[in-house]
């Protein structure tokens, strides 16, 4: 039994490990075992989702699970419930539990503070460590290997950000460049720490405030996210202005003519991306959505039989 819920919990071997099972769950390499047959498995979404919710709910059926869903009305921590109970009455009767709460990950800390159901963190305030488990499957399978990549992140340091950073500065040799507006991005410790371990492993995570497509060349990876994150609100009434520099166009690929496109989704076509790049050859923004239900199973299968 285990949790998940940071990349920063694994070891590079596990890291490795769920990556690989992934692109097996994706290339059919893997059989048609089913390791969670009699297992029940809550997905409990208080923020929106439409990918992540799919990806695990699909996933775990598909590992021969049942599953409990539960919408953000529902439960009783709307009658004044705390949290703290309701996740030890899930311990109860769950075996896993894949929560999104766009909140403070301290709640899910609390409820993985027990050693019968597994707590996977399917978004929270300051991490999307599902996405990027995702993004790395995706990698793996279009390049071969993660390590010796070059990803360049256009658009707000949020969860998905982090979480790219911790896992993509595990691997070898890859670069990793944030261009994040000017007030919106990454975190500073995280970012020391992400760099911090890639430094270890020949590797770089820097971060730069300003886009000038000119400056931006030879990437194999131009990633971005959308503009409202889930459950933040941006205070400066110009912020628009701030990020229109950031939006990833056609341009970005004079430089980096070989560069795959890629975003977490949901995408809003003329605001962070065009349409042209979205809906271009270079994107593969949909053979990543496709990997989130890969990567779903590989981690449902790390933390109930792996
Ligand atoms: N792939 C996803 O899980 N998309 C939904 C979340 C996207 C973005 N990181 C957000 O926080 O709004």
């Amino acid at each position: 039994m285990r949790h998940l819920i940071s990349i920063d919990d694994l070891t590079d071997d596990q890291l490795r490990h769920i990556v690989e099972r992934g692109v097996g769950f994706a290339t059919g390499r893997n059989g048609a075992a089913r390791p969670l047959a009699g297992q029940v498995v809550g997905v409990y979404f208080r923020r929106t989702s439409t990918r992540t919710r799919t990806a695990f709910s699909s996933g775990a059926m598909r590992l021969g699970a049942h599953l409990i869903a539960y919408g953000p009305d529902d439960l009783q921590t709307n009658t004044g419930e705390t949290t703290q109970d309701t996740g030890k009455v899930f311990a109860l009767m769950l075996d896993a539990l894949v929560a999104r709460t766009a909140d403070d990950p301290a709640e899910m800390r609390g409820w993985a503070d027990q050693d019968r159901m597994s707590v996977i963190n399917a978004m929270s305030s300051d991490e999307h460590p599902t996405q990027a488990l995702a993004d790395l499957v995706t990698l793996q399978r279009r390049f071969g290997a993660v390590d010796g990549l070059r990803v360049l992140y256009v658009g707000e340091g949020n969860n998905t950000a982090t979480a790219l950073a911790l896992a993509l500065a595990r691997f070898s040799d890859v670069e990793l460049e944030f261009r994040t507006p000017p007030g919106y991005g990454l975190p500073e410790e995280l970012l020391g720490r992400a760099a911090e371990r890639a430094r270890r492993t020949g590797s770089s995570v820097t971060e730069r405030h300003d886009m000038d497509e000119g400056t931006a060349k030879g990437f194999d990876v131009v990633y971005t996210t959308r503009w409202q994150t889930t459950g933040t609100s941006k205070p400066d009434p110009d912020w628009r202005r701030i990020f229109q520099p950031f939006q990833v166009t056609e341009r970005l690929w004079e430089g980096n003519p070989e560069a795959v496109f890629m975003h977490d989704l949901p995408a809003h076509r003329g605001e962070e991306v065009t349409a042209e790049v979205l809906d271009g050859p270079a994107s593969i923004a949909f053979e990543q959505a496709a990997g989130k239900l890969h990567s779903a199973m590989a981690v449902l299968e790390w933390c109930r039989a792996g």
